[in-house]
């Protein structure tokens, strides 16, 4: 079996941890306002308008709602989308039409923010709008909601499940998410309506995490403050990789079915 699944981890279960101690205020970096130097890693604070949000936080609560009852995973929703072209030549992406609406508004608000090469990671499609779509690439997003003592442990996303591009949506609260390789160890404060693209090294080499706490320390004007956290909510937008997305593949690592990073 393949072992380049989590780096921590290759239990679904153990990715979600919650605080077990009220009293972390001590624990942890400052979160920084400006992203940290990790090439590949773009920060986008506000991207997404209140309204786009307002509208996402109704929409996600409707269909998958949160149970505030459990810290564990049944906060996480997972949906897939294959991307295929109908006989009467009409084009589905297999996701339900806020996930739709979703990518296509991203699309808009993205462009001209990133170069051409990272755009076509996300939106391969822009240059061949005319022709058929890629009947073999399938989306994923996952919805997780994070009750304010949760976090997910680090990890990079499964390399061999998912592929270059991964971009998080925070809606709702803001959270410091942790960016660490080796010894060095970034934290950055993720606002609501933010958005973070990984790619190339900010994808492959650095795990992304976010400690287990009540709140967070961000960096302010007048010295850290500390953030009580609320619930947050927050959408990740990945590509499976060919034949990712079949089940009981033999290209794919038992282990880490069931795995959300
Ligand atoms: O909540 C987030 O923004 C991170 C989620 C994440 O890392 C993942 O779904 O792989
Ligand atoms: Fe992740």
């Amino acid at each position: 079996m393949v072992n380049d699944s989590l780096r921590h981890s290759t239990s679904h279960d153990s990715l979600f941890s919650a605080s077990s101690d009220d009293g972390q205020q001590a624990s942890g970096k400052v979160a920084a306002l400006t992203p940290p130097p990790i090439s590949g890693l773009l920060f986008l604070p506000d991207l997404l308008s209140s309204a786009t949000e307002q509208r996402l936080i109704s929409q996600l609560d409707s269909c998958y709602p949160l149970d505030r009852s459990t810290a564990d995973t049944s906060n996480q929703f997972m949906l897939f989308g294959r991307a295929k072209e109908g006989h009467d030549g009409s084009a589905s992406s297999g996701l339900p039409g806020w996930a739709d609406e979703l990518v296509c508004e991203l699309e808009c608000l993205l462009e001209g923010k990133l170069d051409e090469k990272t755009m076509s990671l996300f939106f391969p499609l822009r240059s061949q709008r005319s022709s058929a779509l890629q009947p073999c690439r399938s989306r994923q997003l996952i919805i997780n909601h994070y009750l304010p003592s949760q976090g997910i442990t680090p990890h990079i996303d499964l390399p061999a499940r998912f592929g270059d591009g991964i971009l998080l949506c925070s809606l709702r609260s803001g959270i410091a998410m942790d960016f660490q390789r080796k010894d060095e160890k970034f934290t950055l404060w993720l606002p609501p309506r933010s958005v973070v693209i990984l790619s190339g090294e900010a994808r492959w080499d650095w795990e992304h995490g976010i400690a287990a706490r009540e709140g967070d320390w961000v960096a302010c004007d007048e010295g850290p403050e500390w953030v009580a956290r609320q619930t947050r909510t927050s959408v990740t937008i990945r590509w499976l990789l060919p034949g990712a997305d079949v089940v009981g593949s033999m290209e794919i690592d038992d282990d880490d079915e069931g795995s959300i990073a």
